[in-house]
């Protein structure tokens, strides 16, 4: 099992988040309304809880849950009071309102009286208040359980100083014996009379402040020791990069006779491999054993200069300017090209593009441009990590028709690196999805009536959006589709669109247009269809380079990833060419199996420290790493399997070709 590193010490926003929209549910709160036998509610809730990625016993949550509870019920206690500080008292006010808003609150004094003794420990740690706490079945009811209840609860026996400002206040004695107080219940005598000697109303006031300003302290502490834990994991990252660097031009000094192997701006992560800021790409051939894999890059960086970077077939070739007019079809790798040849009707002559190519593992090029900006994006594995952090990909599609489709999106995600994959489907599809894949959690919901309500809920726990694959073309579907983009987009959340989620975007582009986490990758069918919707003329397919440019100016800048021949992808300033050798097998499914994919490395690309994608967008080199990939993938399948290679076969290469691609 993953450790959960927070375990037993502090619940995060997110965990604690995540813990109220279940424990909020209608079927929780029913089961534990006037239940005092609720540890089965609790077990069902830590199970959840589990789905969702975090990691905590029932018994965790019940004490959470309890503490929250007196949080709020202290807030709302300090808002009647108007002490504006209520806020303050209760970080998730907000939401225990939603959920407790139209009950009875509980007496205050009852909440001195029980906080004081249990509760206040538990809530820092846990670990230690678990031991001290009652069985679960004895947890603190609500005010309407304590009316309909009348029940005498236990608290252990310790003492809790209480500081009201300066004054010390007699210590209040854990072993009281309290008795909830509502109009049905005599109040606690013992407690009362503890507090007796100070008008209560500044006693309270003064005891919430303080309760306020201990819990603040106490999440601003986390929130340093979480940032140092961050500063420590980019420093070991940079280290990482650092030692790959001096290993790259160790190998091509040795590979190239110790001459010429350094220059240009570094071999393994060095700085000087691309520079969209000064238009300057530098690239120093270096030679190594492995394939002969072409890959090339064509890059269009803002500035006037330009400059143009050798070819890997020829490690001699000198820098030379591309003829005026370049047509992608003719174009030769390494060469350079103004994007205002490219296009010239949209008012970007000023823009240049620089197309450069490389071998994979033949060439230091390799190494020090966008395969290595991919590689800067991998999270590492530690042993810090919980499950959940290196991604949680969500896949809306998957109908009656198509099932294969979110199956291999999903199942892609998670064998790139994803820790937890979901789809959202049709009832009817959910139970086959299932079949396919245990490993999979399957949310029969597309086609419920309130199907939006129920995706939502779980959009706080993803981290980003596949929309399109099997998802089908009903209008109610892709209603529904459209709804969860638009909230996810308000969660700022990286969008793939993939499949029908595109036709979607051709019928309705607002639905994503100007996004900037917004990642199109549409077949050459799906492109016309997109393209002529927004251009409302046909696509002269003589120049895709300049037609994926245009799309993506026209959607706003999203990144657009046209497959093909060449896989070409480009935020309307950039464009990157992965022409990674696939084969000439082309089942159905290898879209889903780069759709998914992509869920994951966008994830890590929007996570990584801010130098690893250098200046290039974060979405271009997620799609860079899911496009080579899968045609790596299709390649190595194809020698094992030749004709019958199916995108089943292909996904169970993606172990072998992450490591050539990523990890060698
Ligand atoms: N196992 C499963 O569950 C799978 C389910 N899938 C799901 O199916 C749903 C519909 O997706 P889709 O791709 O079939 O629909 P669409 O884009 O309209 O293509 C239809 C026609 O367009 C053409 N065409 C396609 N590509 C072209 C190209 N590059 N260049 C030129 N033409 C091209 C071609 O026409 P043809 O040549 O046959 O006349 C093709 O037949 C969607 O939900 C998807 O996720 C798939 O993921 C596969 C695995
Ligand atoms: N002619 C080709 N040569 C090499 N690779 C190709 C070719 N066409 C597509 N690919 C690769 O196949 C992968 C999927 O592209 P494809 O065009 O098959 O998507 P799709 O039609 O959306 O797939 P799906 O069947 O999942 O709907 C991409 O990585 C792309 O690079």
């Amino acid at each position: 099992m993953l450790v959960n590193p927070t375990r037993g010490f502090l619940w995060s926003d997110a965990e604690t988040r995540a813990l109220l929209t279940i424990w909020g549910e209608q079927d929780v709160q029913t089961a534990l309304d006037g239940n005092f036998r609720n540890s089965h509610v609790y077990r069902d809730v830590a199970s959840r809880l589990g789905d969702m990625g975090y990691d905590r016993t029932p018994d965790q949550c019940r004490i959470r849950v309890k503490s929250l509870k007196r949080q709020y019920y202290q807030a709302k206690d300090a808002f009647k009071k108007n002490n504006g500080q209520y806020r303050k008292l209760c970080k998730f006010f907000e939401e225990m309102e939603r959920i407790l808003g139209n009950r009875p609150t509980v007496d205050p004094q009852d909440m001195i009286d029980s906080v004081a003794v249990g509760d206040e420990m538990m809530d820092g740690t846990e670990e230690e208040g678990e031991g001290t706490e009652q069985s679960s079945d004895s947890y603190m009811p609500t005010a309407t359980e304590y009316a309909e209840h009348p029940v005498k609860i236990e608290y252990p026996s310790y003492t809790i100083p209480v500081t009201v400002g300066s004054v010390p206040v007699k210590p209040i004695n854990s072993q009281t014996r309290v008795t909830p107080s509502t109009s049905s219940c005599r109040p606690c005598r013992r407690g009362r009379k503890r507090v007796a000697s100070l008008p209560l109303d500044k006693l309270l006031e003064r005891f919430l402040e303080q309760s306020a300003e201990a819990e603040e302290n106490f999440y601003k502490m986390e929130e340093q020791r979480l940032q140092q834990e961050e500063r420590r994991r980019e420093a070991e990252h940079a280290r990482e990069l650092h030692m790959l660097h001096m290993l790259g031009q160790i190998f091509g000094n040795i590979s190239s006779g110790g001459g010429g192997g350094g220059g240009g701006g570094g071999g393994v992560g060095g700085r000087g491999g691309v520079s969209t800021a000064s238009g300057n790409v530098s690239a120093t051939p270096m030679q190594s054993a492995s394939s002969p894999t072409p890959m090339s890059v064509h890059v269009a960086p803002t500035s006037s200069s330009w400059s143009q970077v050798r070819s890997q077939h020829s490690r001699q070739q000198k820098q030379q300017q591309k003829p005026p007019y370049h047509h992608h079809h003719h174009h030769q790798p390494g060469t350079v090209s103004p994007l205002s040849h490219h296009l010239p009707d949209h008012g970007l002559e000023s823009v240049p593009v620089i197309e450069r190519s490389f071998s994979l593992g033949s060439s230091a090029h390799s190494m020090e441009n966008t395969l290595q900006l991919v590689k800067n994006i991998i999270p590492p594995l530690t042993s810090k990590k919980h499950k959940g952090q290196d991604g949680r990909v969500g896949i809306i599609g998957g109908c009656q028709e198509y099932t294969g489709a979110p199956y291999f999106a999903a199942i892609s995600a998670l064998k790139v690196g994803a820790d937890l994959s979901h789809v959202f489907c049709t009832k009817d599809a959910a139970t086959v999805i299932k079949s396919y894949s245990p490993e999979l959690i399957v949310h029969p919901v597309l086609d419920s009536p309130n199907a939006v309500e129920e995706i939502e809920k779980w959009l706080p726990r993803l981290h980003t959006l596949v929309v399109g694959p099997g998802l089908g073309r009903e209008d109610v579907l892709l209603k529904t589709a459209k709804e969860v983009i638009e909230k996810s987009k308000t969660r700022d959340i990286p969008i793939v669109i993939d499949a029908d989620g595109l036709w979607l975007v051709a019928k309705q582009p607002s639905v994503i247009q100007g996004y900037q986490k917004g990642i199109l990758t549409p077949n050459f069918m799906e492109f016309s269809r997109l393209y002529e919707a927004m251009h409302q003329e046909p696509l002269d397919s003589t120049d895709h380079h300049r037609n994926a440019q245009q799309l993506s100016i026209a959607m706003g800048n999203l990144t657009v990833v046209l497959k093909g021949e060449e896989d070409l992808i480009t935020d309307g300033n950039m464009v990157l060419t992965c022409s990674q050798e696939g084969s000439g097998r082309r089942c159905g499914g290898q879209g889903d199996l780069l759709s998914g994919s992509l869920g994951a490395f966008a994830h890590w690309a929007f996570n990584a420290p801010a130098d690893a994608t250098k200046s290039v967008n974060p979405t271009l080199v997620a799609a860079f790493g899911a496009t080579s990939l899968t045609r790596q993938c299709n390649r190595q399948a194809f020698h094992k399997h030749g004709r019958s290679t199916t995108t089943s076969d292909m996904i169970q290469e993606i172990s072998a070709a992450f490591k050539k691609l990523f990890e060698s």
